[in-house]
């Protein structure tokens, strides 16, 4: 692929395009709000320029409500040799595009599994998709040609491809990521007109969770829209769960020592459920999963020490797996947790403690 169009130059579109570019594909950046694609281009995403034949390749990153509409002006238009979108939905966009009667044939719905909680081309990096799984759903009608240049992308993207039936991913995507944005949604919900108090107190757990309740609603609103039926699904399974719980804690809340008992095992059925559920979650990297060993050290709120953690780590020979940071209310500190492999433990410790720094439990 020597040549792309990006439409739409938010999270998604510059994310991609900065991988191409880096790599060095000659890419054009569209956006109907002028202003993202001159931001995308300032990155080094592209140029804002409108190319001046057909590309290889036509890469739709509008909200999903806009893609069929914005595919088949550019396939009309002949912008491209092969075009391609990634919203967060496959049946509704494909179903809109028969109905406007456009040739499919150079057409292929694809949606990369990787993404945040942050919109707009200043939110996007070039290393967003590497390690995820970016879901193909080719039909018989689809030429091999557009076919070999997704596949040409995902992989200068250093993504994973998969190949799905649109519905299939649909119902998939309602159970591993739509359902999810919403009961964070949920969770974070309460919060709202919570207490300052407790507010205040909120650890590592809850940023875990409300992460992507911070998402942008008005993206949210169309994916749901389009996938309403398997959310629902999903969402009653979870309702129901929700209602044994609530049902479970108000028998451990009497004064009945049956009811009591019934109530613990309640608990623990549904939390033994989530650890099953959550080993099944794949590492990073798409690998299978792995546990993780996590060592917590307490870093001071000044430059350069995260820089000096991690150098201290390498000194070590030791392969920080994932990290977080949690800071400390109202003080000059914060926790940083560093995963890293079981067997990985003893040596980093060591070497953390001979360099001075603190560590927790
Ligand atoms: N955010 C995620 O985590 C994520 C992950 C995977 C896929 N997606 C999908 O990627 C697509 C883009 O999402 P995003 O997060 O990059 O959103 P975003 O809001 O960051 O960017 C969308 C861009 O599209 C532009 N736009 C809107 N209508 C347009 C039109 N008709 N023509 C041209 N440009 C138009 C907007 O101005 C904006 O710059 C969506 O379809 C979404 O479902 C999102
Ligand atoms: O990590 C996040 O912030 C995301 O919400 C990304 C996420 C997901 O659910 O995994 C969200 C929607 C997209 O369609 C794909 C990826």
């Amino acid at each position: 692929m020597r040549t792309a169009l990006v439409i739409g130059t938010g999270l998604i579109g510059t994310s991609a395009a900065l991988a191409l570019a880096g790599r060095g594909v000659h890419v054009h950046l569209v956006d109907h709000d002028p202003a993202q694609a001159e931001t995308a281009a300032a990155l080094g995403a592209g140029t804002d320029r409108a190319p001046e034949g057909p590309v290889d390749l036509a890469i739709v990153a509008v909200p999903p409500a806009h893609v069929a509409a914005t595919l088949a002006e550019a396939i009309r238009g002949g912008a491209a040799r092969g075009y391609l979108d990634v919203a967060s939905v496959k049946g509704g966009p494909r179903r809109e595009l028969e109905a406007l009667g456009v040739d499919l044939t150079t057409y292929l719905g694809t949606h990369p599994m990787a993404g945040r909680e942050r919109s707009g081309p200043l939110a996007a990096t070039a290393d967003l998709f590497e390690g995820r799984p970016w879901v193909l759903t080719p039909t018989r009608d689809t030429d091999t040609e557009v076919l070999n240049l997704a596949l040409e992308l995902i992989a200068l993207c250093r993504a994973v491809p998969v190949v799905m039936d649109a519905d299939a991913h649909d119902r998939a995507v309602a159970l591993v990521s739509h359902t999810p944005q919403l009961v964070s949604s949920m969770v974070a919900a309460r919060l709202q007109d919570a207490d300052e108090t407790a507010v205040r107190l909120c650890g590592q757990g809850i940023r875990d969770v409300t992460r992507i309740a911070a998402s942008d609603p008005r993206m949210w609103i169309d994916i749901l829209s389009a996938n309403p039926g398997p959310v629902a699904d999903v969402l009653a399974a979870v309702a129901a769960d929700l209602d044994g719980t609530v049902r479970a804690l108000r028998a451990l809340d009497s004064g009945d020592d049956g009811r009591r008992e019934d109530g613990a095992a309640g608990i623990a059925d549904v939390l033994r459920r989530g650890n099953a559920g959550r080993t099944r979650v794949p590492g990073k990297h798409g690998s299978a999963p792995t546990v993780y060993e996590t060592v917590t050290v307490l870093i001071g709120d000044q430059p350069g020490e995260l820089a000096r953690i991690f150098a201290d780590a390498g000194r070590a020979g030791v392969n920080i797996e994932d990290v977080r940071i949690e800071h400390a209310a109202g003080q000059q500190a914060g926790h940083i947790q560093l995963m890293i492999e079981p067997t990985a433990v003893p040596s980093l410790i060591d070497t953390l403690q001979e360099r001075g720094w603190s560590l927790r439990q």
